[in-house]
């Protein structure tokens, strides 16, 4: 898939911009603080329906405005999806697909399928288990849309759950309702550990090729689910779940104690070994940054393998932190996809003809193609 336009107004430092991109290659030149990044951001607003670091959804409204307006063409093979969002300040945001709205969030899901890699990926690495989780999250929901919606649900049962744990710290009365909200937990729950397993096993496996790849062979990549209890990773979902609530019965006392819930996915994490060592605690700088690029790369691979189509990857200022070798790599192993780089200097792409690729300038929420 590749997107063809974007339209954008009065979104972030933008007031109004229509662009057409390139099949392959599109480079975004431009000194610091000039709309680079927002460009990225408003792409990938449109796959995921909710920006990556925008904290609340009114500071993608231009400062002074009331409402902003995204528009992304999307050509597959065989379809075209017009994905359009609109932001108010004082309504939810509204989300239309080919001009007909939807109202659930899920169902945005899988119309644009991108892969973003920024300088923020380093936390994947290098901080706590949520960054991994929200990892697992977004790239297992891209590729199958019901996990997002069954993500959301396991979060408001959980919440559920927590709040009964608490009222029961009061009322030992309320203990009775427990079991109910136990049965759900573990009902979604298992069903996103299932996902979550599966999704570990095909990544590791691309992951693992491509870092020996991008380092001549001398690091080996490792990926392994740390599920927060024990569970063999062959189990069925059915037998996931029974062990999911044993687990429930057998911590509630303590559950109880604490007011929340100890085990479950939403204190899982995946361990990311280099040559057999932690990356985390001994990875150099640039071997976790590589770690968390060989991972983002896999998923590209990955989408193309689930959906038939390659998703559109998008490079955020990531260029410069490479070193030469990285940087060849990376933009020789995916020449067939459409790339939208973002950086603050030029960029030697004179091997790549004139036909596939597109070279922007960026300036206060302007662009020209040169
Ligand atoms: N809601 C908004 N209204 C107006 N301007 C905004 C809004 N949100 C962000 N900006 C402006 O957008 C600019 C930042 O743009 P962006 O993050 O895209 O920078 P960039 O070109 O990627 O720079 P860098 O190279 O530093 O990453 C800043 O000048 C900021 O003030």
């Amino acid at each position: 898939m590749h997107i063809e336009n974007i339209k954008l107004i009065n979104y972030r430092n933008y007031d109004k911009l229509q662009i057409k991109l390139n099949k392959k290659l599109n480079i975004f030149i431009g000194n610091n603080a000039q709309g680079k990044t927002n460009l990225l951001e408003s792409i990938y607003i449109c796959a995921f329906g909710k920006s990556y670091r925008a904290a609340k959804e009114k500071e993608l409204i231009k400062i002074d405005k009331d409402k902003a307006y995204i528009g992304i063409n999307v050509r597959w093979d065989f379809i075209d999806k017009f994905i359009e969002i609109k932001f108010e300040k004082k309504r939810p945001k509204r989300i239309r697909i080919n001009k007909i709205e939807i109202d659930r969030m899920s169902d945005l899901f899988g119309n644009l399928n991108v892969v973003l890699f920024s300088p923020e990926d380093l936390k994947l690495v290098k901080e706590g288990p949520s960054n991994r989780r929200e990892f697992l999250d977004t790239e297992i929901s891209q590729i199958k849309p019901k996990y997002r919606y069954n993500i959301n649900r396991y979060s408001k049962i959980l919440k559920q759950r927590n709040n009964l744990l608490k009222s029961v710290q009061i009322n030992n009365n309320k203990l009775k309702t427990i079991e109910v909200w136990d049965m759900q937990l573990a009902d979604v729950g298992s069903e996103i550990i299932k996902e979550r397993i599966e999704f570990i096993e095909k990544i590791s496996k691309i992951s693992k090729n491509i870092h020996k790849n991008i380092t001549d062979g001398i690091e080996e990549l490792e990926l392994k689910y740390m599920p927060s209890f024990n569970i063999d990773c062959e189990l069925s979902k059915k037998e996931i779940k029974e062990t999911f609530i044993k687990v429930l019965n057998k911590n509630l006392s303590k559950d109880i104690e604490k007011g929340t819930t100890e085990f479950g996915p939403h204190r899982d994490d995946i361990k990311i070994n280099i040559n057999g060592l932690d990356v985390k605690t001994f990875g150099s700088q640039g071997q976790q940054r590589t770690a968390a690029l060989s991972m983002k790369l896999a998923e590209v691979e990955l989408v193309k393998s689930e959906i038939g189509e390659y998703p559109v990857l998008l490079l955020d200022d990531v260029l410069s932190e490479l070193d030469l070798k990285r940087r060849k790599f990376l933009l020789s192993a995916f020449k067939d996809i459409q790339t939208i780089i973002t950086s603050t200097e030029d960029i030697d792409v004179l091997n790549i003809s004139k036909e596939d690729k597109k070279v922007f300038y960026v300036s206060k929420g302007n662009i020209v193609n040169v």
